[in-house]
């Protein structure tokens, strides 16, 4: 039997305590492997390897050996590309078509760009006047934070969890990362990594386990933190929060959204339907930057609704490995109930169902894994919960508007701020509206295009912080002000 054990101080070690978990494969159901579950002791064996860490041979490197360390990390990755790709498909059942474009080649990527960055960074210097003429110089001098918690989710494992790893450790902190109970395999693997390029012991570590109760809050909790960094839902990053008011520990929040998709008359259509299909259905819909409220001008309205139809039912749900598959399961049948109850929701509410709405039947050998329809509604109040609420899953609602400052007045209408894509060919329009919306991220005539120098990160309920290029710097990093009187 598989066993995914913690990785603390450089080795795979099992629980004291031989709790372990199941991991399942959501294609079908089937057991990939048992997950050790950690308690108080291996969270603090993990914790106290990466304070050490901090003083050891990783403390005395200098930021090039430290940057050259991280390539060769990018580069392992790379080179180990089909294990890592068969093992993120494996947990969370996404297509390999998906996951070989876009999470292990950035997961190898987010080691590479923060490096760069770092390498680039000017250090802050201030000349002060003062009475006596001589005056002062300001420099400002950086040095890591500490032992980062990385707390991630299931729905992106290795690329949401380098995205935070990459950057701790390019600027000189240690890590302990918690990886989503649904998907432990590929943080696992990067244990392995890590220990064939030589990064030292205890300056990579990984617990799994579950939130509450278990290795989450023990993780967050530990007084040896010295801050948390976090992808999640909103409701798990108060709970984050909490813990971490305790010792003042600073805190990186990417939470949730309910992101609107802005469709104008004046858009190139198809473009705008291509780029909805992949923002409300890639990765059966569980991106966070997902769009799940689609508005349209009315004079494209028919048109459009008719396009997305026509698209969604050519989706080819397939196993991973099906190449012709573009369209793969939910994480697991626990999120599967999730989404579902909202499609009956939707109905109850008085949605049109326009396509989809169901659990599909996949034939004998998949209908144990946690597949369903992608799903269009129309028709729903602005009210409704469907309308108002994160559901993670492979659908939208389309509902058309008039005016401008209507349609602005509809996306901003959420306790959520992460994203909104824009669909017009008028430049002045984009930027006229793209100012408006409440959100960390607004794309114009393109959807989840990443350029890993730029600020990321959600606003009202979606998070707390930036993360990316320089705005990393601010979370991973001290910086001290060292004033020089001349
Ligand atoms: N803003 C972003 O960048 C971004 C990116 C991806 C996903 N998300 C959000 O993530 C959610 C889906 O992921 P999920 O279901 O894994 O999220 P989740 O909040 O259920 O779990 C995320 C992680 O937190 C841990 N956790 C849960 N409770 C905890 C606690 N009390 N203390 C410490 N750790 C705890 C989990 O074990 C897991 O590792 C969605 O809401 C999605 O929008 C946001
Ligand atoms: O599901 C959410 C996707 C988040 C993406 C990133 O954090 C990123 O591209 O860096």
């Amino acid at each position: 039997m598989n066993e995914f054990k913690h990785f603390i101080n450089g080795a795979y070690v099992g629980s004291a305590s031989g709790k372990t978990f199941e991991n399942r494969c959501p294609v079908d159901n089937s057991l990939i492997g048992l997950v050790h579950e950690a308690g108080l002791d291996e969270v603090d064996q993990a914790v106290r390897a990466a304070k050490a860490a901090l003083k050891g041979p990783w403390g005395q490197l200098s930021q090039a050996q430290r940057i050259e360390l991280l390539n060769s990390v990018a580069e392992r990755i790379n080179q180990r590309f089909d294990e890592f790709l068969e093992a993120e498909c494996r947990d969370t059942g996404k297509p390999y078509s998906i996951a070989s474009h876009i999470d292990i080649p950035r997961g190898a990527a987010n080691f590479k760009a923060f490096s760069e960055t770092l390498a680039n960074h000017p250090t802050e210097a201030f000349r002060l006047d003062a009475p006596d003429h001589l005056g002062a110089i300001n420099l400002g001098h950086r040095t890591p934070k500490g032992v980062i918690a990385v707390i991630s989710p299931w729905n992106l494992p290795l690329l949401l969890m380098t995205w935070k790893v990459g950057p701790a450790l390019a600027c000189g902190n240690t890590v302990v990362v918690k990886p989503s109970e649904e998907t432990p395999a590929t943080t696992t693997l990067l244990g392995e990594v890590m220990n064939e390029c030589g990064v030292p012991p205890g300056v990579f570590n990984v617990v799994h386990g579950f939130g509450p109760n278990s290795a989450g809050e023990f993780l967050t909790t530990h007084p040896l933190i010295d801050a948390i960094t976090f992808t999640g839902e909103t409701r798990t990053g108060e709970a984050i929060m909490k813990a971490a008011a305790v010792g003042l520990r600073n805190i990186s929040l990417e939470c949730g959204g309910k992101n609107p998709g802005i469709v104008f008359a004046d858009c190139d259509l198809e473009k705008a339907v291509e780029g909805t299909m992949r923002s409300a259905f890639v990765n059966c819909g569980q991106v966070c930057l997902g769009t799940e409220r689609v508005y349209v001008e009315r004079p494209v309205y028919d048109a459009f609704l008719k396009r997305m139809k026509e698209q969604v039912a050519k989706l080819k749900l397939g196993r991973p490995e099906d190449t012709a598959a573009n369209f793969g399961p939910l994480v697991s049948l626990e999120h599967r109930n999730k989404v579902k109850y909202y499609y009956d929701l939707a109905v109850e509410e008085g949605a049109t169902v326009e396509i989809g709405g169901g659990i599909p039947d996949m034939g004998e050998a998949l209908n144990g894994g946690a597949w369903i329809e992608p799903t269009i509604w129309t028709g729903l109040a602005d009210d409704a919960r469907v309308i108002r609420e994160e559901i993670f899953g492979p659908c939208c609602h389309i509902r058309p508007f008039d005016t401008e400052e209507e349609v602005i007045q509809l996306a901003n209408d959420t306790e959520y701020g992460l994203a909104a894509a824009i669909w017009t060919e008028n430049s002045s329009r984009a930027i006229r509206v793209a100012e408006q919306i409440e959100a960390g991220l607004v794309w114009v005539n393109s959807w989840f295009l990443r350029d890993l120098r730029t600020a990321f990160g959600g606003a009202k309920q979606s998070g707390i912080g930036r993360e990316g290029g320089v705005h990393g710097l601010e979370f991973y990093t001290e910086l001290k002000n060292i004033c020089i009187k001349l």
